[in-house]
């Protein structure tokens, strides 16, 4: 049971990180919208994706997991543009 406890202790550790993260990626996805919405620019730029999706999967600790590093930065991606087409929509 300690064991078990030691690891979500590591595991809130990991999310604080990550909400962090997540909060610093969105305000620069915000910064992008502003730029593109100034300067005519598509919300969706697929080659970018792309790029993003296969530095992912090249950053995996091991081969089982490029699939879940795939799906995370894909999903991260849709709230991403989701953020920058409501912004866009609301000015
Ligand atoms: C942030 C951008 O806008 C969109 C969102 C992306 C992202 O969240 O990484 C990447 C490409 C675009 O589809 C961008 O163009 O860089």
């Amino acid at each position: 049971m300690s064991d078990l406890r030691t690891y979500r202790q590591e595991i809130d550790a990991i999310d604080e990180q990550l909400s962090c993260l997540l909060n610093r990626r969105m305000n620069i996805s915000r910064s992008v919208a502003l730029f593109k919405e100034k300067h005519g620019c598509a919300v969706l730029d697929c080659s970018r994706e792309k790029e993003i999706i296969q530095k992912a999967r090249d950053r995996s600790a091991r081969d089982e997991l490029k699939t879940y590093q795939e799906a995370f930065f894909k999903h991260l991606m849709k709230l991403s543009r989701d953020y920058q087409q409501r912004l866009v929509e609301t000015k």
